[in-house]
C-alpha cells in the first residue's frame, strides 16, 4: 500500500517546499519521491504513519511534516517504547493532583501539550493494548480526560506515528488493534534505507560538516575525498543515516582538518576494530589526492544545481591543507623547498602551516 500510493503520487510537479530540502538532506530518486509526497500531505490534518528501518530518519520526517504543516502549536514527541507501560498513560494524558501515589501536583500530558501542533508517537507498535483503546477514543472524540480527572478537555492536534515494525502483521496476529491501525494509517509514508540512496552520502556528509562548522567555528573538519566516498558506498549501512553520523563523528575527531581517503574509511572509520590499530599508530595526514579526485566537480554541481549554500572558505582551506601536505611530502619535509613548490614566501607558508595546524612530521608520515 505504502509503495503503491507513494510511487503513484510521488512524482507530481509541484515545487518542493524548501524547508523539506533543508531538513531532509538528499536528492536521490527515492528521497525526491518522498519529499513530493510530504509536500502534498504535510499541510493537511490527516494522520501520517512513517515507516522505515531504524536510523533512516523517521523522526526527522515528522519534524519536516510539522515544519511544513503551518500548525502554530509545538511538535511534541513521545517514544512509546522508551517509557514504561505503567507510566505511559499519565505521560500522554496527564494527571490531576492525587490521582495516584506520587501525583503531588497536576500534570499536563503530552497530548495537551501538542494542542494546535503535532503529536509524534514514535514506536507506536509498542503501545500497550489498553492504551491503544484509549488513543482510539481520543482520535474519535477529540477529547481527553486526565488520569484522575472528571471533566473532558478538547484537543486539537495532528497525529504522526512511526514504527520500524511490520504493523500490518501485528494487526493480523492480534498484537495491534485493527481499528486503531486504520485510523492512524491514513497516509503511510515509507522512508528509504540508506542502502537504497547511496548517492545521497556526499550531500549528507556535507550537511554534517556544515552543522559542525556552525557549532564549532574554530575546529577543523575532515574532508572526504572521492575514494572515501566510493568506499562508503560499498558498505551495507544496517544502521542507516545514524550509522553514517557515527562514522562522521569518528572522522571529525580522528581526521580534523585532514583528508579522509578510502584506506582511512576501511581501516579506521567503518569497522570498530580499526580503532585498535589506529591507537597504535600516529594519526597522519591522508595522502594528498591528485587534482582528479578533488571534489571540485561536486562543489560546482552544488553551486549550479541546488538551493543549498556552499562554504567556500572551508573548501578553500581543505584545498590548502591538501596542497601543503603534498608539497611537504614531496620535498621530504623541507619547508623552504615546499614554499618554492607552492610559489609562496617561506614565512607565508610557515604562517599557513601554523594556522592550519599542519606539521612536517604528520605530512611525512602519511
Ligand atoms: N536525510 C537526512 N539528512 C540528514 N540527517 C539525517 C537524515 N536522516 C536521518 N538523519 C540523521 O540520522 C539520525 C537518525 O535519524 P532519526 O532519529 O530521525 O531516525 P529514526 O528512523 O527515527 O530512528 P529510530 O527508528 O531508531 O527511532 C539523526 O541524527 C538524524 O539527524
Amino acid at each position: 500500500m505504502t509503495q503503491h500510493w507513494q510511487s503513484t503520487f510521488g512524482d507530481q510537479d509541484a515545487p518542493i517546499d524548501s524547508r523539506l530540502d533543508k531538513i531532509l538532506v538528499g536528492r536521490s530518486a527515492p528521497m525526491r519521491q518522498l519529499k513530493q509526497v510530504l509536500n502534498m500531505v504535510a499541510p493537511s490534518d490527516a494522520p501520517v504513519m512513517v515507516q522505515g528501518e531504524t536510523g533512516v530518519g523517521k523522526e526527522l520526517v515528522c519534524e519536516a511534516i510539522h515544519a511544513v504543516s503551518g500548525r502554530p502549536g509545538d511538535l511534541v514527541a513521545v517514544n512509546c517504547a522508551a517509557i514504561p507501560s505503567e507510566l505511559l498513560e499519565s505521560e500522554l494524558f496527564g494527571h490531576e493532583k492525587g490521582a495516584f501515589t506520587g501525583a503531588d501536583s497536576r500534570r499536563v500530558g503530552r497530548i495537551e501539550q501538542a494542542q494546535g501542533g503535532t503529536l509524534f508517537l514514535d514506536e507506536i507498535g509498542d503501545m500497550p493494548a489498553a492504551l491503544q483503546a484509549k488513543l482510539l477514543r481520543v482520535l474519535e472524540t477529540r477529547r481527553i480526560q486526565r488520569v484522575g480527572g472528571r471533566g473532558e478537555i478538547e484537543v486539537n492536534f495532528r497525529l504522526v506515528t512511526a514504527t520500524h515494525r511490520a504493523l500490518a502483521k501485528d494487526v493480523e496476529e492480534g498484537r495491534f488493534r485493527a481499528d486503531l491501525y486504520f485510523r492512524i494509517n491514513v497516509f503511510p509514508v515509507s522512508v528509504p534505507s540508506l542502502s537504497e540512496r547511496l548517492d545521497d552520502i556526499p550531500l549528507i556528509l556535507e550537511a554534517m560538516i556544515d552543522r559542525r562548522q556552525t557549532q564549532y567555528p574554530d575546529v577543523m573538519t575532515p574532508h572526504f575525498n572521492a575514494g572515501a566516498i566510493q568506499a562508503l558506498a560499498t558498505h551495507g549501512w544496517p544502521g542507516n543515516v545514524r550509522e553514517l553520523r557515527n562514522v562522521f563523528d569518528r572522522a571529525a575527531v580522528l581526521f580534523a582538518g585532514r583528508v579522509v581517503n578510502a584506506e582511512a574509511v576501511c581501516s579506521h572509520l567503518l569497522p570498530m576494530q580499526g580503532m585498535t590499530a589506529l591507537a597504535a599508530e600516529p594519526i597522519s595526514a591522508a595522502p594528498a589526492p591528485s587534482a582528479s579526485v578533488a571534489p571540485a566537480d561536486a562543489i560546482l554541481d552544488s553551486i549550479m544545481n541546488t538551493d543549498t549554500s556552499v562554504d567556500m572558505r572551508r573548501h578553500l582551506r581543505d584545498m590548502e591543507v591538501m596542497m601543503i601536505d603534498a608539497a611537504l611530502k614531496k620535498t621530504g619535509g623541507s619547508v623552504s623547498a615546499a614554499a618554492r613548490t607552492l610559489r609562496l614566501q617561506r614565512t607565508t607558508l610557515i604562517e599557513k602551516m601554523k594556522k592550519l595546524a599542519i606539521s612536517r612530521e604528520a605530512a611525512l608520515a602519511s
